[in-house]
C-alpha cells in the first residue's frame, strides 16, 4: 500500500481551499505504486490525484518534473498536468512532505499487455518523444552506466543473498555494457519507466501516461528498450513472444522510425534497461525496511530478462 504520509483531512481542506477545485467531499489512499503516497481526492468540482513526494524522489527535480507533465499536456498528450493554486503554485508542502494536486486521467492501469494496446503504447510513447522535442530542460539520467555501476558497488555481497549467480552476471553485464554502450544516438527526453502500471487505458487506447518521476535526457531509443523489457515478458520474466513486441515497436516506428543506427542498438539498449531494473529491484529488494507495507519487486524477473536478451 503507498501511502507512507497521511493528511488529515482538516489539512487538507484547509490545503484545497487554496486552489478553485471546490471543497473537499473525499479522500481514500491509492493501494498501487510504491514510490509515493497517492490519494484519490474528490471535491465538489471534480476527481484529482494528491501526490506527496517520498524518498526516491529529490526535491530539486520536482520543478523538470512537472514541468514537463504540464508540457506534454498542454501539447495535447494524456499525461496528467499539475494544477495551480490561485496564486499559481503547482508544487506545495502538506504534512511535511513536498507534495502536488494533479489532474485526475480516466482508464484503468494495464496488468496483462494485449498486442492491440502495445502498438497504442508504443506510439504514445514516439508522441512523448516529438511533444517533449521542444521542452528546454534537461536532466541527466542518474540510473545510466555510472549510476549502475554505483548501485552494483552499493549490493554489495548482497547481491548473492539473492541469488548466487547474481555477482557475476552484474559484474560481466556491466563490463560488457561499458565497452559496447553507444555514444552517439538521437537524445531528448525520455519518460525511462514506461511499465504497463504507469499507462491508463481505455480499451486498447492509452488514456493516460502517468509516472515521470524518473524523465530525463538520454538516447531516445532507450526509452522503447525500457518499454520493451517492460511490456514483452510476465511477471516472472519469461518472453511473451513476438506479437506483443512486433506490436510496441511498430507502434512507435508508425510515429517515429528508428535510423539504422538505432535498429542496431537496440538490443544491446535493451540489456542496459534489464540491468537498470534488475539493479534497482535488488537494491531494494536488500534495503527495505522489515514491516514496510510495500511489496517488493522481484529482481530475479529482470536477470531472466537480460539472459533473454543476451541470447537473441
Ligand atoms: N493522474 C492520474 N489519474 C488517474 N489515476 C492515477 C493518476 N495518477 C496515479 N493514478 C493511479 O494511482 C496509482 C498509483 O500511482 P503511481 O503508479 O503513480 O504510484 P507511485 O507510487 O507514484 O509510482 P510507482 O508506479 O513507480 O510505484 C496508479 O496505478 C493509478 O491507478
Ligand atoms: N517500474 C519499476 C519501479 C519503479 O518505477 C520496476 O518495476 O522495477
Amino acid at each position: 500500500m503507498a501511502v507512507y504520509t497521511s493528511v488529515p483531512s482538516e489539512m487538507l481542506a484547509g490545503f484545497l481551499a487554496r486552489y478553485d477545485v471546490g471543497a473537499l467531499v473525499s479522500a481514500k489512499g491509492i493501494a498501487e505504486g510504491v514510490e509515493n503516497s497517492n490519494y484519490l481526492v474528490e471535491t465538489t468540482g471534480g476527481r484529482f490525484i494528491l501526490t506527496l513526494y517520498e524518498k526516491r524522489v529529490t526535491p530539486e527535480d520536482l520543478p523538470y518534473f512537472l514541468g514537463l507533465t504540464a508540457h506534454l499536456s498542454a501539447a495535447g498528450l494524456p499525461v496528467p498536468a499539475p494544477i495551480a493554486d490561485r496564486q499559481g503554485r503547482a508544487l506545495q508542502r502538506l504534512s511535511g512532505r513536498p507534495a502536488c494536486l494533479i489532474e485526475f486521467l480516466p482508464g484503468i492501469s494495464v496488468t496483462r499487455p494485449e498486442p492491440g494496446l502495445a502498438h497504442a503504447a508504443g506510439a504514445a510513447l514516439a508522441q512523448l518523444h516529438e511533444a517533449a522535442a521542444d521542452f528546454p530542460h534537461d536532466r541527466a539520467n542518474a540510473l545510466s552506466l555510472p549510476g549502475w555501476q554505483s548501485l552494483a558497488e552499493a549490493l554489495g555481497g548482497g547481491a548473492a543473498e539473492i541469488d548466487a549467480g547474481l555477482p557475476v552476471l552484474i559484474a560481466e553485464e556491466l563490463a560488457a555494457l561499458s565497452d559496447l554502450w553507444p555514444r552517439s544516438l538521437p537524445q531528448g527526453t525520455i519518460h525511462a519507466d514506461l511499465f504497463p502500471d504507469n499507462v491508463l487505458a481505455l480499451d486498447d487506447s492509452v488514456s493516460g501516461i502517468i509516472d515521470f518521476y524518473f524523465a530525463c535526457t538520454d538516447f531516445l531509443a532507450y526509452d522503447l528498450a525500457v518499454a520493451h523489457t517492460a511490456w514483452c515478458f510476465d511477471a516472472e520474466g519469461a518472453y511473451l513472444g513476438t506479437d506483443v513486441s512486433d506490436a510496441l515497436i511498430a507502434g512507435y516506428q508508425g510515429v517515429r522510425p528508428l535510423s539504422p543506427a538505432e535498429s542496431r542498438a537496440f538490443p544491446l539498449l535493451c540489456r542496459g534497461a534489464s540491468l537498470r531494473f534488475l539493479l534497482t529491484r535488488a537494491y531494494d529488494w536488500l534495503n527495505t525496511p522489515a514491516g514496510a507495507l510495500v511489496t517488493r519487486k522481484d529482481p530475479m524477473a529482470f536477470a531472466r530478462r537480460l539472459l533473454h536478451y543476451r541470447a537473441s
